[in-house]
């Protein structure tokens, strides 16, 4: 610990001794007022205490410890049925959730500004697709055979764990706690933690060997690694021959559309889809709440681009965006995250291209104006072992929480794989056009199937063996080509029979001769903009959310300090003191912001107001209408507690206007004058 830290603990201590031996004072004299100081004092203390346990592990959250800042987090959460674990009456499922009102409010929030955000402002398509799909299509994506975790058991209880995380867990540890590591051993564990990626079993296993890892639940030995499908298999019809799973993502459901997208949207490019939807993985050993769960919401852009012009009509409006990104060079050597000017980073090639940039720009203007703090939330590119194979780029938006920086947006560039495979294995082009104003003279290959002796040969089948024929790329007609030269006949596989077939050299004539081409076909690139809904949402949870001393400073009260937009609760109306006249004016506004499309709860409960604005501020109601009088009422912006009077018939504009977004509060305050009233005063 260094010396300002360890004088900072010090100050803690003295003023929390200094505290307790006030508060034994006070505590013997028994009167109100000493019971009030008696309160704040142990207020005092526990936030100290709070402060000490904060400055002793450094991990804290706006000075408070993570542990006991989330605790509270999570307890308001619950209480408040923003979630709730799913079957709780039956002891729950690891890794299921459900969405209280509030939550759900929230959810649909965010999800409706999600739309207007990129779906209006881009017109892209949306669409709609199953969620249960069939093996085939996840095949050709190669979720069948690759999306897999490695996983080990505990070798007595047979409990299962994800062997990298156990792995990064361990060596994230040793580096934060034990100070006596050598040089090379730190470096050891810093290289294990970037390879976690690309260890195969073997080398994971020997790693969890060599470093005695064990069941972090019993310390229990543990078994090899392997790998674990995480998708949930089922069967589609009563027969149970057609295998399939729940989708692990929404994006496949947009690819085996393209062709008809592409129609729809007149032959051009580029042009996006969209999908919201769930999304199922059996997650090995679900942890960190909704961060990690088993269904969640995925909302996904595929936006469909030449590849040789991935330039974006819009992109200008992003360039001068600046914000934290964490490119591979300064993670590969040991930097922090930079404040980058988005348009510095494309220029100069740190983002591939301009379209990738703009989705960028994007999402960090959505995220920020969801609630997400500017200070917390970074682009990290993918390490090169981190990437698949296919893609030219890919950046994580990483919001940071008190579990650390969690990737909650995935954004790629996966270029033509997608659309390649299930052309591929469907047998369906998957393509798009450019038509040339003048035609070009181009060397072209000429492969001519001939079907008199296809058909003598392959009979029934020969439709699809001639389509496969004429499928071929240039590289494999070549080698056929070859191989009919020298051999006279080749094995040629054919997807859509699931077989190879015998191909003679009478049976085809392959050439290249020069052509007038009218249009160029090609496969779009694909940029993928992937958002996990419900990561989103927590991470807004979290830096939303602070405590504030009640009025009389016997207790702290909980407060979401979320934007309106995103509010699960626009404003609550309520009279000061119970009153028939009141009442019928609380009514009277209440029709109003229904009419408006307002959300809002009316409260005609003779509780003190304090403790309606203390409900309401826990549940993030950005404004709260108290009626005081029958022609005026006062409205109450949660975090500044700033009042202004209104007239009746103008609430619902006035509230409609600021939870749009047309008007700040600020705006609403130079209009209308600031008002203290009797509500104020008794908060
Ligand atoms: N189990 C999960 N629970 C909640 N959200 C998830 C989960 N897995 C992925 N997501 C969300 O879906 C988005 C897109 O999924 P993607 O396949 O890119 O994630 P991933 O790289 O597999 O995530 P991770 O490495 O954390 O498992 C992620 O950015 C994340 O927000």
């Amino acid at each position: 610990m260094d010396s300002a830290e360890e004088l900072l603990r010090k100050t803690l201590a003295e003023k929390l001794t200094l505290i307790e031996s006030q508060g034994n004072v006070v505590r013997d004299l028994k009167s109100s007022s000493a019971i009030k100081t008696l309160n704040s004092l142990k207020l005092e203390k526990s936030s100290i205490e709070q402060q000490l346990l904060a400055s002793s592990d450094g991990s804290s959250v706006g000075g408070v410890n993570k542990e006991v800042f989330r605790k509270n987090l999570v307890n308001t959460l619950e209480r408040r049925l923003f979630y709730i674990p799913s079957f709780k009456i039956y002891s729950g499922v690891a890794g299921l959730y459900d969405y209280g009102p509030p939550g759900c409010a929230v959810k649909s929030n965010v999800l409706a500004f999600w739309r207007q955000h990129f779906v209006l402002e881009e017109n892209m398509l949306e669409v709609d697709c199953p969620c249960v799909t069939p093996e085939v299509v996840l095949k050709a994506s190669g979720h069948v055979e690759k999306f897999t975790d490695l996983m080990v058991k505990d070798e007595k209880t047979g409990t299962c764990y994800r062997a990298d995380h156990l792995l990064k867990d361990f060596c994230k540890e040793k580096l934060e706690k034990d100070l006596s590591l050598s040089i090379e051993k730190v470096q050891e564990l810093k290289h294990d933690l970037a390879m976690l990626d690309d260890f195969s079993p073997e080398q994971l296993g020997s790693k969890i060997k060599e470093y005695g890892i064990v069941a972090p639940d019993t310390k229990n030995p543990l078994s090899d690694p392997y790998p674990f499908n995480l998708m949930f298999q089922t069967s589609i019809g009563p027969s149970g021959m057609i295998p399939g799973y729940m989708r692990p993502e929404t994006a496949q459901g947009i690819f085996v559309n393209f062709k008809d997208l592409y129609y729809y949207n007149g032959s051009k490019l580029p042009f996006a889809a969209a999908q919201i939807g769930q999304a199922f993985r059996n997650e090995i050993s679900p942890r960190q709440g909704l961060l990690r769960v088993r269904e969640f919401t995925l909302a996904e852009i595929e936006h469909f681009v030449d590849p040789e012009d991935k330039s974006h009509p819009k992109y200008s409006e992003v360039v001068d965006l600046e914000f934290l990104m964490f490119p591979r060079d300064e993670q590969m050597t040991g930097k922090d995250a930079v404040k980058l000017r988005l348009g510095d980073a494309v220029s100069n090639g740190t983002v591939n291209n301009e379209t990738l940039g703009y989705f960028i720009g994007r999402v960090y203007l959505f995220l920020t104006r969801l609630g997400i703090s500017k200070e917390r939330l970074r682009f990290r590119q993918h390490l090169a072992n981190e990437m698949a194979h296919y893609a030219a780029d890919c950046w994580d938006a990483e919001i940071e929480c008190s579990y650390g920086w969690i990737e909650c947006v995935g954004i790629a560039d996966r270029s033509a794989y997608d659309l390649r495979a299930h052309s591929e294995k469907s047998g369906t082009p998957l393509v798009a056009h450019e038509k040339f104003s003048v035609p070009k003279e181009v060397e072209k290959l000429v492969i001519t199937p001939v079907k008199k002796e296809l058909g003598l040969a392959f009979k029934g089948n020969q439709k699809k063996i001639v389509e496969a024929l004429e499928a071929m790329d240039e590289k494999e007609a070549m080698e056929v080509k070859a191989a009919l030269e020298s051999k006279g006949e080749v094995e040629f596989q054919v997807c859509t029979l699931g077989k190879a077939v015998t191909i003679k050299s009478n049976m085809i004539s392959i050439s290249k001769e020069i052509k007038k081409e009218h249009q160029r076909v090609f496969t779009p690139s694909v940029i993928e903009p992937s958002f996990g809904i419900g990561r989103i949402i927590y991470c807004l949870f979290e830096h939303s959310f602070y405590t504030r001393p009640s009025k009389a400073g016997d207790e702290q009260l909980n407060v979401f300090s979320f934007p309106p937009v995103v509010a699960p609760i626009k404003c609550t109306v309520f009279p000061l003191v119970q009153n028939p006249e009141y009442e019928a004016v609380a009514k009277q506004i209440s029709k109003s912001l229904t009419a408006a499309g307002i959300s809002h709860r009316i409260d005609i409960t003779g509780t003190s107001i304090g403790k309606r604005y203390a409900r309401t501020d826990e549940l993030g109601v950005p404004f709260a209408i108290t009626v005081d009088t029958t022609t005026t009422v006062t409205i109450r912006e949660r975090d500044s507690k700033d009042q202004i009077r209104v007239e009746i018939e103008k609430v619902a504009s006035v509230v409609r206007d600021v939870t749009d977004g047309v008007r700040t509060w600020a705006d609403i305050q130079w209009e209308y004058p600031s008002h203290s009233s009797m509500s104020t005063a008794d908060e």
